[in-house]
């Protein structure tokens, strides 16, 4: 078979990237560029509990059924590797409630200061249709708050190799190395081999290279 095309696989419509966070779409358009067409909605999609990527997961089933379409859908942990990953998908509530000096506080009595970012994206074709999960990945410490506070705990997250916290960071830089530029670049990948087409209208596509 080889040299045979995949026959293309039919969305009813664009991709909708649903989140109810402005930074995150901000970060997303900016990383993406046009390298897949989608268009976006705001929701605010249940906070779920459990594994993250199970979290991930039932987000997209949940959006999917909502919309009625595909839907890519994230769900960002901040994990503390003293805590075994605390806070990780709770950092939400975490961070609205004690702050960043309640996060650095939650470290005090370790000395290990190390944490990851992790991005878990998930791609779901349609309501009924398994979602395909993309894990990214940025390993760093927290740090007491520098930078900018205008995106979450961007400013007590300082990446490992670099003097600056995310915060501080031109925003070209943090889309690089960012969990969410890790995660991107597999969903990159999925949408250039995968062979889909949009049925029909202004938003009309072809995934495949
Ligand atoms: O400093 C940050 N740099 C980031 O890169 C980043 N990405 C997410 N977050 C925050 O971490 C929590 C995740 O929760 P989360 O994944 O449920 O997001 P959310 O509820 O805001 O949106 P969504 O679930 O509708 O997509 C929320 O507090 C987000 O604001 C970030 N903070
Ligand atoms: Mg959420």
């Amino acid at each position: 078979m080889s040299g045979a095309v995949a026959a293309a696989r039919v969305l009813p419509k664009a991709v909708t990237f649903v989140t109810g966070n402005a930074k995150k779409l901000e970060e997303v358009r900016a990383i993406l560029g046009s390298s897949i067409p989608f268009q976006s909605l705001k929701l605010d999609l249940p906070e779920l509990q459990g594994e993250p990527e199970d979290i991930s997961k039932e987000k997209a089933r949940m959006a999917a059924s909502q919309i009625n379409g595909p839907v890519l859908v994230e769900d960002t942990c901040l994990c503390f590797n003293a805590l075994k990953g605390l806070p990780g998908p709770y950092i939400k509530w975490f961070l609205e409630k004690i702050g960043h000096e309640g996060l650095n506080n939650l470290l005090i009595a370790y000395e290990d200061k190390s944490a990851f970012a992790m991005c878990i994206f998930s791609l779901a074709l349609g309501p009924e249709e398994e979602p395909i999960t993309f894990v990214g990945k940025t390993a760093g410490k927290i740090v007491p708050a520098r930078g900018p506070a205008d995106f979450g705990w961007d400013p007590v997250f300082q990446p490992d190799g670099f003097e600056q916290t995310y915060a501080e960071m031109p925003k070209s830089e943090k889309n690089e190395i960012s969990h969410r530029a890790r995660a991107l670049a597999l969903v990159k990948e999925h949408f250039a081999s995968a062979n889909y087409e949009v049925q029909s209208g202004l938003n009309s596509f072809s995934s495949t290279k």
